[in-house]
This record gives C-alpha cells, structure tokens and sequence, in this order.
C-alpha cells in the first residue's frame, strides 16, 4: 500500500526550541502534546477571512488544526494525529497562521 512519509513527534527540547521562536503559542496540557494559541479580530468577518486563509494552506499541506470560533475570536490546537505530538508539520503551519493573522 502507498503511503506518505510523515514526521515523527518532536521530542521535549525540540518543541521548548520550537515554541521560542513561535511567540504566542503555548504547549496545550491535556492527553498529548500540542501547540495552541487564540487570536481576536476585529469581527467575525475578518477572524473567517483569516480561518479561510489557514484551512486553504491546511488541505494543500494536507494538515489541519482544531480549531474554535467565537465571533472575532479564533482557538487554535496544532497537532500531528499520526505521530501523536507536535512534529515540523505543527511548526510550519504554526508559522503560516501567523503570517495569515497578519
Ligand atoms: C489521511 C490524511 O492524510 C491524514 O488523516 C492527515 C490529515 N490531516 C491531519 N492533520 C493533522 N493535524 N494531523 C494529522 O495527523 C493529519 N493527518
């Protein structure tokens, strides 16, 4: 069977060396590792301009967030499901919401 190639978890000092460059995001706590941050927008129509921005990226990267929206506000939870922690596909996606977010 064919199968992609995916990045294995990063372990602890990888992502601590991760996150110092990724001011804004944190370690979530819960069952396992993963990068999280919020952003707020002026209204809802720029936090779905945004989201649209991100979730065009995600399918063409073929990695997606967790993600939650309340009106101008947006939760985000970067994973990889696969490998069961943060990998580089959380850390380059982190790095194209921020640029998104403008
Ligand atoms: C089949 C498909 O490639 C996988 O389910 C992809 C899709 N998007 C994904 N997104 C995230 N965040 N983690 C994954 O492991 C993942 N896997």
């Amino acid at each position: 069977m064919m199968s992609t190639a995916r990045p294995k978890a990063l372990d602890d000092a990888a992502v601590q060396a991760a996150l110092a460059d990724l001011p804004g995001w944190r370690r979530s706590g819960g069952d396992r590792d993963a990068l999280e941050r919020q952003f707020r927008f002026d209204d809802f129509n720029a936090a779905f301009a945004f989201m649209t921005r991100v979730a065009l990226q995600a399918e063409k990267m073929d990695h997606h967030p967790e993600w939650r929206n309340v009106w101008n506000t947006v939760e985000i939870v970067l994973s990889t499901h696969d490998a069961g922690g943060v990998t580089e596909l959380d850390v380059a996606l982190a790095r194209f919401i921020d640029a998104a977010a403008g």
